[in-house]
């Protein structure tokens, strides 16, 4: 089985591309969500957050303070290092476990969805990247209409964080342009083609 990542910046149209191919009955990890169970629910994980980053990193229920986490982490490169130093390899563990059930299920290939797959070295285990691409004007917009929560400041200082978009293309084996140059779905169509019957 093939093991394919799926990437791009912050509002590039991943979880919609992903989405795609989700109702073409490919299989898709969700990193992001799956970062945020491992934290939730990995004991180890849990006692490893609590001392990096003080006992507000959970709250009175349990449930991990992502507003807290996302301020500490976000305002410091060092900090945001440090969480995803503890995070990914779990995050890796976790994606093995699952894409084997994929594998093990017949599926031709399946799909690993993550913002950061170069910036974490999650690329290096799989067989293709896919880089969904949209310039960083429509990307912010995009995010702003859908989190009302963050401004503009939040999501530039995001993409400040993130990989060069100039570095997301040229690191891709392939190109979902969604830019609204181009329809989207016949890009997803002509990849599920060439990997389905593999
Ligand atoms: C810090 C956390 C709790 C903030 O959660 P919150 O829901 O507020 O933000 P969300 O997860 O939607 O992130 C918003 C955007 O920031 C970017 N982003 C997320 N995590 C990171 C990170 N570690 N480094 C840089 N950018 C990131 C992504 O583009 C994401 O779409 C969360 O981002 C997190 O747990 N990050 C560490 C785990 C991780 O790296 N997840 C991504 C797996 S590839
Ligand atoms: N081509 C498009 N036209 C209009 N809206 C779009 C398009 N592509 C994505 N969107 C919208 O833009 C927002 C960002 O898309 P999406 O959530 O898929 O991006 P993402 O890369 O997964 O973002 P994040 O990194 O924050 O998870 C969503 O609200 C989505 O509905």
């Amino acid at each position: 089985m093939r093991r394919i990542g799926i990437t791009g910046g912050i509002g590039s149209g991943k979880s919609v591309v992903a989405r795609l191919f989700a109702a073409l009955g490919v299989p898709v990890y969700d990193s992001d969500s799956r970062a945020k169970w491992v934290m939730a629910h990995d004991l180890v994980l849990r006692a490893q957050l609590l001392a990096a980053f003080g006992a507000d990193t959970y709250g009175a229920d349990g449930q991990l303070n992502r507003p807290y986490l996302a301020r500490v982490a976000f305002a410091d490169p060092a900090r945001l290092a440090q969480l995803n130093a503890l995070v990914h390899p779990r995050v890796g563990e976790d994606f093995a476990a699952w894409s084997a059930q994929q594998a093990a299920a017949g599926h031709a290939y399946a799909l690993k969805e993550a913002a950061l797959l170069f910036e974490s070295g999650a690329y290096q285990g799989l067989d293709k990247v896919i880089t969904v691409f949209a310039p960083p004007e429509v990307r912010t917009a995009r995010v702003l209409a859908r989190d009302a929560h963050r401004t503009a400041a939040d999501v530039a200082r995001i993409i400040a964080q993130q990989l060069p978009e100039t570095e997301r293309l040229a690191r891709a084996d392939y190109v979902v342009y969604n830019d609204d140059s181009q329809l989207v779905i016949p890009q997803v169509l002509a990849l599920h083609q060439q990997w389905a019957r593999e």
